[in-house]
């Protein structure tokens, strides 16, 4: 388990651009060392403004994004193309014009393709299982008010599961209720877990997800990496955090 560094940022573009240049960096010297590179992606308002950041990054002309596999942490249980799933918002955000291979870009079922959330849970557990990583290279993560990641929320039975790599999550505390999660020991089985978080209203989740508050008061804390554990904060989210 790794310790979290917090990096403080002026403003929300900035942890968005940050982490566009963190993750392009990362990528071009996994890919130098022949590392076929695994990159999970969250949904939010961060999720979709790193995807624009990483398309101004001059340097993202550089990655070869044909040989990079893409996942979610988590989704929303609802039809391919529906405007409120975090892929189809990752898409708006120019996800679809990076030049990822189809093949290697791993959507959550949604109702349209999967019986249940149980039954894409599985689904999604099963394309993890056989994707040949047993470890994600990046898992990118923004976070609640409320101290959530992915769809595991404190408190919420879900977020407790064990034994799985993905679970169904329903009667969710945000909507919409029912979700596909991934869970909290797959989200620790990244070498880099990043934090993307900006605004006043997050700043006790960003100070309980440093602090390791438990699972009862943030999900966020429960989640670290192989290698490192980074949390990218604005200066209004980092406000309640303690310094010196
Ligand atoms: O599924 C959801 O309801 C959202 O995607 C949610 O999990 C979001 O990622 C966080 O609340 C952080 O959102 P921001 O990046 O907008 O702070």
């Amino acid at each position: 388990m790794t310790a979290p560094l917090v990096v403080v940022h002026p403003d929300k573009q900035s942890v968005a651009d940050s982490g566009a240049a963190r993750l392009v960096t990362t990528l071009l010297d996994l890919q130098a060392a022949g590392r076929e590179p695994h990159v999970s992606l969250t949904g939010g308002s961060l999720g979709s403004a790193i995807i624009a950041s990483i398309l101004e990054a001059p340097a993202h002309s550089a990655v070869d994004w044909s040989r990079v596999s893409v996942w979610w942490g988590d989704e929303r249980y609802l039809p391919a193309g529906d405007a409120d799933r975090n892929d189809t918002q990752n898409d708006a955000a120019g996800l679809d014009r990076l030049g990822l291979d189809a093949a290697r870009v791993h959507r959550v079922a949604g109702p349209d393709a999967s019986d249940s959330a149980e039954d894409s849970a599985q689904q999604y557990a099963a394309a993890v299982r056989g994707s040949g990583g047993d470890a994600f290279d990046v898992m990118i993560l923004g976070v609640g008010p409320d101290g959530h990641v992915a769809s595991l929320f404190p408190g919420h039975p879900a977020q407790l599961t064990t034994d799985a790599i993905a679970v169904a999550v329903h009667d969710s505390p945000k909507p919409p209720p029912d979700r596909v999660s991934l869970t909290f020991e797959c989200l620790s089985r990244s070498d880099r877990v990043w934090f993307l978080v900006a605004g006043a209203d997050k700043a006790q989740a960003v100070r309980d997800g440093v602090e390791g508050a438990g699972p009862e008061r943030s999900s966020a804390a429960q989640v670290h990496g192989l290698r490192e554990t980074v949390w990218l904060v604005d200066a209004e989210s980092a406000a309640d955090l303690a310094t010196g």
